[in-house]
């Protein structure tokens, strides 16, 4: 299907842009177009629709951004004030933080089209998800992988969302099937971080939620790590703060855990002034 967000170039903007790879899809579920609807978390909005429930989130890919050039340098390759293309706030303002030159550019479409205006010339690199690029099997796309703690990803980034009727009571059954609670824990703390900042899609937040086993007492633990940065839009200020908690991923406790850790970061960064920065953001 073909939504919005892939064919409108208009530059983003806050309360058109909300949802726009999303709503099509949607609709096709409320107009029993298609039984099970599958979206990248990153584009769903954080407040689900009334009618529908997100039932499943398979295995994670992976979360990085990458540079993408002509050549795939590297980010301090880049020549002075290189034109970069990206709609994403928090892709800018990541990139500024580390290098104040750079022009950053608005760019919209879909992947191809994004790639097609670079090798116009219209801009020296792009900066696309790795997750984008490998499930479009591009392998060969020259690029960079930015490392984390220059680009922190979006919440939810990387990772799909199932969702169904919420009155389909089969496919509610069959589809959470393929839930994996360790991917969907970390995506579910990102999600509700970002909720509780009033973020939307599009202001510069990033978060990152990591599952990894820890030993204690001659036993292995699951922790659950969340990871989250709140930006200006030059990327001068940037504040960042994280936080882990024990999750046991037997029990259906894992959500609880995970919107209670989403929480806690969300209140370490309004506590360090988010707010006006999420505001200025807008
Ligand atoms: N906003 C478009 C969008 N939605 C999901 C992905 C990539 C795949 C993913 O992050 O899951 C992309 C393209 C991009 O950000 O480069």
């Amino acid at each position: 299907m073909v939504s919005s967000g892939d064919v409108d170039m208009r530059p983003i903007d806050g309360k058109r842009s909300v949802g726009v790879f999303t709503k099509r899809i949607q609709q096709a579920l409320l107009d029993d177009e298609g039984d099970v609807a599958v979206h990248s978390m990153k584009d769903l909005p954080t407040e689900a629709h009334p009618s529908l429930r997100m039932v499943a989130s398979p295995a994670r890919e992976t979360v990085a951004d990458c540079l993408v050039s002509p050549k795939g340098v590297e980010l301090d390759a880049l020549p002075k004030a290189a034109r970069i293309g990206t709609g994403s706030r928090r892709r800018a303002a990541q990139l500024l933080k580390l290098r104040p030159d750079l022009d950053v550019q608005p760019i919209r479409g879909n992947v191809q089209t994004r790639l097609q205006k670079m090798h116009d010339g219209d801009y020296d690199a792009i900066v696309l998800a790795a997750a984008g690029i490998e499930r479009l099997e591009m392998h060969d796309l020259p690029r960079a992988v930015l490392p984390l703690d220059c680009m922190l990803p979006a919440p939810g980034q990387g990772a799909l969302a199932i969702e169904v009727r919420g009155d389909d009571s089969d496919a509610v059954a069959v589809v959470s099937q393929i839930n994996v609670p360790r991917s969907a824990a970390c995506t579910l703390a990102e999600r509700t971080l970002l909720s509780q900042l009033h973020g939307g899609c599009l202001a510069p937040i990033a978060a990152l939620g990591t599952v990894s086993e820890v030993a204690a007492d001659g036993q292995t633990v699951s922790v659950l790590h969340l990871v989250a940065r709140v930006l200006s839009l030059d990327g001068k200020v940037c504040l960042e703060s994280e936080a882990d908690t024990p999750l046991d991923l037997a029990s259906d406790d894992w959500q609880t855990t995970a919107i209670a850790l989403g929480r806690q970061v969300a209140e370490m960064l309004i506590d360090r002034g988010a707010r006006p920065l999420i505001e200025a953001g807008r």
